[in-house]
C-alpha cells in the first residue's frame, strides 16, 4: 500500500493573518466549562479548607458497595458525578523570572497558540488562588483517594490530578490509555553493588501504554484536540518531529480518537521498535533524509501554514500532563521528598515538566521543599551540559552525533529555557555520559534485573559519577528516571552482547555459548 497526501489543498482554509493569536488582555478568562466530572466536592459554594471526601468515600464508609448499572459506561457514570468548581488555567508566556514577569499576555487554552508574541515559549499558569483554597493535607488525600481504580478519567496517573492539569476539559473529551502510575522500583541489587547506595530508585516511565513518559504528556495533548475539534476548531491533524517515542505516543493516542497523526521522523535514526509503532497506529509517516533537529524545523513550518495541530513539548500542553510524573514520585514516597532526582535530557520539556511538579507540590503545601534536579545527556548531544560547564553563558546549539541514546539526539533543544529554569531553581546539576559509559551502566543495570534504555543509561551514569565525586551521598534518597522501555531498544543490546561495537570493550557482555546438540557438549560447557 502506498501511502497518499494527507490534505488535498483546494480544501485547505487560507492561512492566518500573522497575528491571528488574538491574545486577551486584563483580567481572566471565564472558563468555557463550566461542569467538569470531578468525583470531588468542589462546587462553588463549598471553598472551606475543609471539603468533603470524594464520592464514593462517603457510601464506602458506610460498607454500601456502589456499583454501575450495567448498560451505563464509565464515561456515562463521570458525567452523572459531574460537580462545579472554579478552577482554571491559560497559556502566559514562559518568563525565566515570573515574580519580575509584567506582562498582560495571556491566551485561553482553547486558542491554538504554542509562542508568545514576542516568539519566546509559552507556559500553562494554573489558578494558584483557586487550588490554594484547599490544603496539602486535602490534595494528598484526593489524589491518594485515586490510584489504583477504574473511575473515568481518575484511574489514569495523569487524570487522578486532573484539577492540577487541565480543569476546565470535560471527562468526556479525554483520551486516556490509563498512562502513568508507573512503578517506582527500588534498585536494591544495582544500588549495594556498584554505587554503595542503600535508597535508589528507579522510576520506570518508560513502562507505560507505547512504552516511554511520552504517553502522560500525550493524554493531555490528544484530549485537548478532541475537544477542539468537537469546538469545530479547524485542526485537521495532530504533527509531530520525533526520535520515535513522541511519534509512538501520538500515533497510539490520535489512533484512540479517531484523529489523523503525522510524523515527520529523521530517516534510519529511531528504532525498528520505533518505527513500527506509528506504523502499526496508522500515523502518516514521513521519514525525511535530516536529523531530528531538522526535522523539528520542518514541522513547526508546516504546522504554522496547515491545519496540523503540533504535539511537540514546545507545545506546554504536553507538561502538564508529563509533570503528573513528579507528584506521582512523592505520592509514592507516602509524601516525603528525595533527595535528588535524575532525567535524561534530549529536546529538555520533561526536565522543567518534573521541577513544575514539584514545585506545584511544594507551594500547594503538599511537601514543603524540591528535590535537587540532575539532566543527563548524552556526550554525543550535549548543549545543555556545555552550556551549564560555561556557567550558563551564552547557548550554542551543536549538531548532535550519533549515540545510542537515540532518542536524545538532539543538538538545538526547543525548551533550553525552561530547562535551565528547572535547574537554576533546583540547585541541579548537568552531568554527560559517552557512549562506553552508557551502555556499560545499561549491562550492570540489566544485569540486576532491570531491562533499560540507552537513555536511563545515560541517567545511571550520571549518577555514578556523582556518587564517585562524593556529591550524591550513599544515604541519600535518590530517584533515577527511565524513560523508555528497553524492549525499544534491543538492537543496543544485541550489538553490545555481541561486542560488535567499533572501539568499545563492553565490559559486561554476555553472549550466549554456542553448543553441539550433544549430551557431552553440553556437560563440558556447563563444568567447566
Ligand atoms: C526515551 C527518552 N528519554 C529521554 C528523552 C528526553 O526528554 P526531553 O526531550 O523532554 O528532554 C526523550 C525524548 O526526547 C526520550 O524519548
Ligand atoms: N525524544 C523525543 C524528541 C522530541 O521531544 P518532544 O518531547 O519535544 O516531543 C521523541 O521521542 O520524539
Amino acid at each position: 500500500m502506498t501511502s497518499s497526501p494527507l490534505f488535498n489543498s483546494s480544501l485547505l482554509p487560507k492561512p492566518k493573518p500573522p497575528n491571528h493569536r488574538n491574545p486577551k488582555v486584563n483580567g481572566r478568562h471565564s472558563p468555557i466549562i463550566k461542569c467538569t466530572t470531578s468525583p470531588s466536592v468542589f462546587d462553588t459554594n463549598n471553598n472551606s479548607s475543609t471539603p468533603s471526601p470524594p464520592a464514593g468515600a462517603a457510601a464506602a464508609a458506610k460498607g454500601q458497595k456502589h456499583r454501575r448499572a450495567a448498560d451505563v459506561n464509565i464515561r456515562e457514570e463521570a458525567h452523572r458525578q459531574c460537580s462545579n468548581h472554579n478552577f482554571s488555567a491559560r497559556y502566559v508566556p514562559f518568563s525565566s523570572d515570573p515574580h519580575k514577569s509584567t506582562t498582560n499576555e495571556w491566551y485561553s487554552l482553547d486558542e491554538i497558540v504554542y509562542r508568545s508574541r514576542s516568539g519566546g515559549l509559552l507556559d500553562v499558569q494554573h489558578d494558584m488562588d483557586a487550588l490554594k483554597q484547599f490544603d496539602g493535607q486535602y490534595w494528598r488525600s484526593l489524589f491518594d483517594s485515586r490510584i489504583g481504580k477504574t473511575t473515568w478519567p481518575y484511574g489514569s496517573g495523569v487524570w487522578s490530578k486532573k484539577e492540577w492539569v487541565l480543569p476546565e476539559i470535560d471527562s468526556d473529551d479525554i483520551v486516556s490509555a490509563f498512562e502513568g502510575n508507573s512503578n517506582l522500583f527500588w534498585a536494591e541489587r544495582f544500588g549495594k553493588q556498584f554505587l554503595g547506595m542503600n535508597d535508589l530508585w528507579v522510576k520506570h516511565c518508560g513502562i507505560s501504554h507505547t512504552g516511554s513518559f511520552k504517553d502522560l504528556g500525550m493524554t493531555v495533548l490528544v484530549s485537548q484536540v478532541n475537544r477542539l475539534r468537537k469546538m469545530e476548531r479547524p485542526v485537521v491533524g495532530v504533527g509531530c518531529a520525533s526520535t520515535g517515542d513522541t511519534s509512538a505516543a501520538l500515533s497510539a493516542y490520535c489512533a484512540a480518537a479517531g484523529i489523523p497523526s503525522i510524523v515527520f521522523l529523521p530517516a534510519n535514526k529511531i528504532s525498528m521498535a520505533q518505527l513500527v509503532q506509528t506504523i502499526a497506529n496508522g500515523a502518516f509517516v514521513l521519514s525525511i533524509d535530516t536529523d531530528f533537529d531538522g526535522c523539528m524545523k520542518l514541522i513547526r513550518e508546516v504546522t504554522s501554514e496547515l491545519p496540523i495541530y503540533l504535539a511537540n513539548s514546545l507545545n506546554s500542553l504536553r507538561l502538564e500532563g508529563q509533570k503528573t510524573a513528579a507528584i506521582e514520585i512523592l505520592q509514592q514516597f507516602d509524601w516525603e521528598v528525595p533527595d535528588w532526582v535524575i532525567v535524561p535530557g534530549g529536546n529538555l520539556g520533561n526536565i522543567y515538566a518534573f521541577y513544575k511538579g514539584f514545585k506545584m507540590c511544594q507551594e500547594l503545601g503538599l511537601v514543603d521543599q524540591i528535590p535537587r534536579l540532575v539532566c543527563a545527556q548524552a556526550a554525543n548531544a550535549n548543549p545543555l551540559y556545555l552550556h551549564y560547564k560555561s556557567g550558563w553563558k551564552e547557548f550554542k546549539p551543536v549538531k548532535a552525533g550519533t549515540t545510542f541514546a537515540s532518542a536524545i539526539q538532539i543538538g538545538d533543544p526547543v525548551s533550553i529555557d525552561r530547562a535551565v529554569f528547572a535547574l537554576k531553581n533546583s540547585n541541579g546539576i548537568v552531568e554527560e555520559a559517552t557512549e562506553e559509559e552508557l551502555m556499560d551502566a545499561m549491562a550492570q543495570a540489566d544485569s540486576t534485573g532491570m531491562f533499560i534504555c540507552p537513555h536511563t543509561g545515560v541517567a545511571l551514569t550520571a549518577l555514578i559519577k556523582l556518587r564517585k565525586s562524593g556529591v550524591i551521598g550513599p544515604t541519600d534518597r535518590t530517584v533515577v528516571v527511565s524513560t523508555a522501555h528497553g524492549l525499544k531498544f534491543t538492537q543496543s543490546k544485541i550489538d553490545y552482547h555481541s561486542k560488535e561495537i567499533k572501539d568499545m570493550a563492553c565490559r559486561f557482555a554476555n553472549p550466549p555459548v554456542q553448543v553441539k546438540a550433544d549430551f557431552g557438549a553440553v556437560m563440558d560447557v556447563l563444568i567447566l
